[in-house]
């Protein structure tokens, strides 16, 4: 809702004569909680009910993490701006702690994302992770409950949402190189073909921020080689400056264990082909390979599951 507010308030600066009203939604990403979102299924979930809307004319426009928008969108639709990026990193948030190098063996990290947990795991193997979801307001609660010794969340959420306090430590992107379009919001809109229309597209590119346009189109890029779901701990991170874009990106297992990552730099101008050549570098590191232990890994945890279920076990809860 604040970032649906944000482009409204941004539209009606530059459309004084434009009456933009809010459809608030919640989506099937908002609505369970119970499962890591790579079991729920990742990628779209947080997209989809919009994009209903926007097909049967109750919305002209949907406003996203861009995070959560899915590598490929479905026929029909288009981004139509990504707006200048806020703090892409992940922050530390503990009311006990200061960092996460100053937490104790055994402290229990909260986070339910497969890129954080990997990137914790390698660098911090005496730290327990357990999953974490909900709204900002419910993981802070679960945070102060006690239920964690720390948790991460990206910190542009927070410094949206007025908290910046809560946050302890920003995380370095060397140790945790964040999810590609961390921190940058995206506009959708479906690509309508009526005549005398609209247009929607030229009426809203004065949203867009074009080095974080072009630091964001690198890092999709990247995910998208590796299958742009959100089953496997990949990072993709770029930034831009003065034309030149500097472009890391990492996957991994879950448990840290197997690690490849790679960077490059090269003309902003061109950045699905700096994505590519990273994404090489990554294949030259056997990405390929890790990333499909990966998803044999969450196979297998998913077949296990249901076994128990059936065995009349309690269906495995996350919480
Ligand atoms: N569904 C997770 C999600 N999608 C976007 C953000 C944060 C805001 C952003 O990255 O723009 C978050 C929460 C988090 O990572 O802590």
């Amino acid at each position: 809702m604040w970032q649906a507010e944000h482009v409204r308030a941004r539209l009606t600066l530059l459309y004084p004569q434009c009456d933009i009203k809010i459809v608030g939604m919640s989506t099937k990403g908002d609505q369970i909680l119970d499962r890591t979102l790579s079991k729920v299924g990742g990628k779209g979930l947080f997209v989809k009910e919009l994009e209903v809307a926007m097909a049967e004319g109750r919305a002209d426009l949907a406003v996203h993490s861009l995070k959560d928008v899915p590598m490929e969108l479905p026929e029909g639709f288009a981004l139509a701006a990504v707006l200048e990026r806020e703090d892409p990193r992940d922050a530390f948030v503990s009311n006990d702690y200061a960092s996460l190098g100053e937490l104790p063996a055994g402290a229990v990290v909260g986070t339910s994302s497969l890129r954080r947990q990997s990137l914790i795991a390698a660098r911090y193997p005496h730290l327990v992770i357990k999953p974490l979801r909900g709204n900002l307001d419910t993981r802070l609660g679960k945070l102060d409950r006690g239920d964690y010794a720390a948790i991460i969340l990206a910190a542009a959420g927070l410094k949206r949402l007025g908290l910046p306090e809560r946050i302890r430590a920003l995380l370095d992107p060397a140790d945790s190189l964040p999810a590609a379009g961390q921190g940058a919001m995206a506009i959708e809109i479906p690509v309508r073909k009526e005549a005398g229309g609209v247009d929607l597209m030229a009426l809203l590119a004065p949203l867009n921020d074009e080095a974080t346009f072009q630091a964001v189109t690198a890092e999709r890029k990247v995910s998208k080689v590796f299958g742009g779901s959100c089953q496997v701990p990949l990072a993709a991170f770029a930034t831009v400056e003065n034309g030149q874009m500097h472009l890391r990106a990492m996957v991994a297992t879950p448990d840290g264990a197997r690690m490849a990552s790679a960077e490059v730099r090269g003309a902003a101008a061109d950045p699905e082909a700096l994505g590519e050549q990273v994404a090489e570098l990554l294949r030259a590191q056997d990405a390929v390979d890790i990333l499909a232990s990966c998803l044999s890994e969450a196979a297998q945890a998913d077949a296990d599951a249901r076994s128990a279920t059936l065995a009349g076990d309690a269906p495995s809860s996350a919480t």
